[in-house]
């Protein structure tokens, strides 16, 4: 059950602003277990979405290793790497980036469109996936239509679809309010008791990283106790 995941090992960042490099992250060595939820905690500017960025493979390092199965996906040409995202990785961020002109159903289908899949059973998972996530009778409401919570809603059926084995949240109530922001939360443990989907959660909200199974905190790059 404790097996590892993914693992980051010894993972440095900078980025070059006019003469000055600035070192985003700094040897940053991480596992993830199967099936685990890990916070990622950390103020503004700590390099909590850099570090995100690069686990989901959609940023490069300047050095160090992301272990998945034995691979590193570091090495992986751009191609494999979003072939790697597809069949392994989901994503939630801070805003939902649902498609406005197609309705809830379509929106957490499309996935399955783009890779070509049969349309229908596209369809049904995606219906499936809506009544999970408490959404039965919105499904054919367009993004506007809903709520904010909701539209989180189904960006997190979103990024189910294709049954990743881990899915990466970007700050995912950093738009809501405190009730709505608790009840995705409770939705987030709800999939991970029932699916075993391990996620990885950028908050600055302690109050949500102290629900979770673990937490790591970033401090200037490194991650720091408590
Ligand atoms: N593409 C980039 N070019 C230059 N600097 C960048 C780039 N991306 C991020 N940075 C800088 O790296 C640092 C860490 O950014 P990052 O977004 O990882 O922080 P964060 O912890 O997620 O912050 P927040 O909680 O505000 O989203 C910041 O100082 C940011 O300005």
């Amino acid at each position: 059950m404790n097996q590892v995941l993914l693992a980051c090992n010894g993972i440095s960042k900078s980025f070059q602003e006019a003469e000055n490099k600035l070192h985003v992250l700094k040897n940053v060595n991480l596992h993830v277990s199967n099936g685990e939820m890990l916070a990622i905690l950390g103020s503004s500017g700590s390099g909590k979405s850099t570090l995100l960025h690069i686990m989901g493979t959609l940023d490069e390092a300047d050095a160090g290793e992301l272990i998945f199965d034995k691979q590193n996906l570091l090495d992986l040409s751009a191609n494999q790497q979003a072939a790697f995202r597809n069949e392994h990785l989901g994503f939630v961020y801070q805003f939902h980036h649902l498609l406005p002109e197609f309705s809830a159903l379509e929106n957490v289908a499309m996935p399955l469109f783009i890779a070509n899949k049969n349309k229908s059973e596209a369809l049904d998972r995606a219906s499936t996936l809506l009544t999970k996530v408490g959404l039965a009778e919105r499904t054919n409401h367009k993004p506007y239509q809903l709520s904010g919570g909701e539209r989180q809603r189904v960006a997190i059926a979103r990024a189910l679809i294709n049954e990743p084995s881990i899915i990466m949240a970007d700050e995912p109530t950093g738009n809501l309010d405190a009730d709505t922001s608790q009840s995705i939360v409770d939705l987030i443990k709800d999939i991970n008791a029932t699916s075993g989907t391990a996620f990885v959660i950028v908050t600055h909200d302690q109050s949500i990283a102290s629900q979770l199974d673990r937490t790591l905190k970033l401090h200037k790059g490194s991650f720091v106790e408590g």
